[in-house]
């Protein structure tokens, strides 16, 4: 099997890095998008997430990702929270099931919907394993999930391991957008030692030390969006987590 092109581009930076960050920027939250992108390209993200757990707007969306395709070279990945986040002109996407939730919806039935879309628009799909720990959050409370708790490390491995039997080459351990914990590192760890893909953490990560112990515990990928929505001077902590991640 020959992997895509966003897939192995992001291999290949986490050869060379160690772990990478993807900058989340919300098509619904953000005004200055493509400025946004072009400071975190600069300050070392690898690729822009762009999605959102309630975004309807197809339209913002898919200019959103026009313009932020006009002024970067990184890759831009969908980042969908239901058939609504698929864009014809976005260059991959978090072809992603939500493991743990309670609707079939957010397990099998949007990808369904969502499939012919993304075939036709010729977007790499990224086979992800979404998994939502703790609760409270917007894509908590949208997914319909049964959160992992914080500290039952092993139920994110069982739904790890599951979800590489079943051929997902991502998993996406998630503590929900502006969470006010971020998924344990013993967690992280503890995946690691088990799943042998490619392991994405998000959810209230907001300092260079936290995302510096998440790397360190094994992540390959680390998720930050409130950070670079909310703070108005993040930019220069942003660098900071770029390269607490790298040193790990
Ligand atoms: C593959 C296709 C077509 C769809 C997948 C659909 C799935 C599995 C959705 C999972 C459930 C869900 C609602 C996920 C949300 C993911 C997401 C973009 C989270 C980002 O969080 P924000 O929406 O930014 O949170 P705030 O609203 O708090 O900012
Ligand atoms: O907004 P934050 O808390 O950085 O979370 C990012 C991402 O994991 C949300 O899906
Ligand atoms: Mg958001």
């Amino acid at each position: 099997m020959t992997l895509g092109k966003v897939e192995q581009y992001l291999r290949n930076e986490i050869k060379k890095h160690g772990t990478i960050c993807l900058p989340l920027i919300d098509s619904e939250n953000s005004t200055d998008a493509a400025a946004i992108a072009r400071k975190v390209e600069e300050k070392g993200a690898s690729a822009i997430l762009v999605g959102g757990s309630s975004a309807i707007d197809q339209l913002e969306l898919a200019k959103v990702v026009a313009e932020i395709k006009s002024k970067i070279k990184i890759p831009v990945i969908l980042f969908p929270g239901n058939v609504t986040g698929v864009s014809p002109k976005a260059d991959a996407i978090l072809f992603s099931s939500l493991l743990n939730s309670e609707d079939p919806y957010f397990i099998t039935g949007a990808q369904a919907l969502g499939a012919i879309a993304v075939k036709k628009y010729g977007i790499e799909p990224l086979p992800t394993a979404y998994i939502i720990v703790g609760e409270g959050t917007a894509a908590w409370f949208v997914g319909r999930a049964r959160g992992i708790p914080f500290h039952k490390p092993n139920l994110a491995v069982m739904y790890s391991l599951a979800a590489q039997y079943m051929g997902m080459r991502f998993v996406y351990l998630e503590a929900g957008s502006g969470a006010s914990q971020n998924v344990p590192v013993e967690m992280v760890a503890a995946v690691r030692k088990q799943y042998e893909g490619t392991l994405i953490v998000g959810g209230g990560i907001r300092s260079p030390e936290t995302a510096g112990q998440i790397a360190k515990a094994g992540a390959d990928i680390i998720v930050i969006g409130t950070m670079i929505e909310k703070d108005g001077d993040w930019q220069e902590k942003f660098s900071s987590i770029v390269k607490a991640i790298r040193a790990r």
